[in-house]
């Protein structure tokens, strides 16, 4: 299981910081969106550049414009851009197509989704990696349930990634859903001692990696 260390709410000069304090434990760097809001493109770069080992995910949370969006975020380096599930069917189309010219990857938003008909559809134009996101915003009024993961029951053939809220606290309840990747934001980057919260999570991961290698999804 990966852990993405998502960058949100931060200068350049946090998200070098935190990244070289958790970097023994994460797998994916998420360049938050609001963070490519302030510094553009060539912090995307400028990351990568920095830690070429590391997955890149720019979270452009695009939703028209995808041929030029998925070319913006590639060009700069990241391995992975993402686009909203309420995007039309068109705009991933045509960003799956420029990832797959790039060797790179397109991660669908699924936040606000709650229909499994938008899953299949998405299956259909050949989707394969979605992130289930419990929004910042719901976040002030609730918390990401164990019903929120019953949109993919199932799925076998979508790789998943998680995110909103999670914390080492909530994490086993997210882990035992057995996601490919858990999005870690806010409960690392503002931490005090933010490696140690790392070592904790990759701990809990670990910890059920032991005990339940092989379930299936
Ligand atoms: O995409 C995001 C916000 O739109 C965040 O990356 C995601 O919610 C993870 O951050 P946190 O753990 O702080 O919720």
């Amino acid at each position: 299981m990966n852990i993405q260390l998502a960058l949100d709410r931060l200068t350049k000069e946090e998200c070098i910081d935190v990244v070289n304090e958790t970097r023994e434990q994460i797998d994916w760097i998420e360049i938050g969106t609001g963070v490519i809001k302030e510094y553009g493109m060539n912090f995307v770069r400028d990351m990568k550049n920095r830690f070429p080992e590391k997955t890149l995910v720019a979270d452009m949370k695009t939703c028209d414009a995808g041929k030029h969006e998925a070319k913006q975020a590639f060009d700069a380096g990241a391995d992975i851009t993402t686009v909203m599930a309420f995007a039309t069917n068109q705009t991933i189309k045509d960003m799956l197509k420029v990832a797959q010219e790039y060797g790179s990857r397109v991660m669908v938003d699924l936040l606000g989704v709650s229909d499994t008909n938008r899953i299949m559809e998405l299956q259909a134009i050949e989707v394969d990696l979605v992130s289930l996101h419990f929004g910042k915003d719901m976040q002030q009024s609730g918390e990401l349930e164990d019903e929120y993961f019953s949109i993919l029951k199932g799925q076998e053939d979508l790789e998943v990634a998680v995110a909103g809220g999670i914390t080492v606290d909530s994490l086993p309840n997210v882990v035992k859903h057995n996601p490919d990747t858990v999005i870690v934001g806010s409960a690392i980057t503002k931490q005090e001692h933010k490696g140690k919260v790392s070592e904790q999570i990759r701990e809990v991961i670990r910890d059920y990696e032991r005990h339940y290698s092989n379930r299936s999804k």
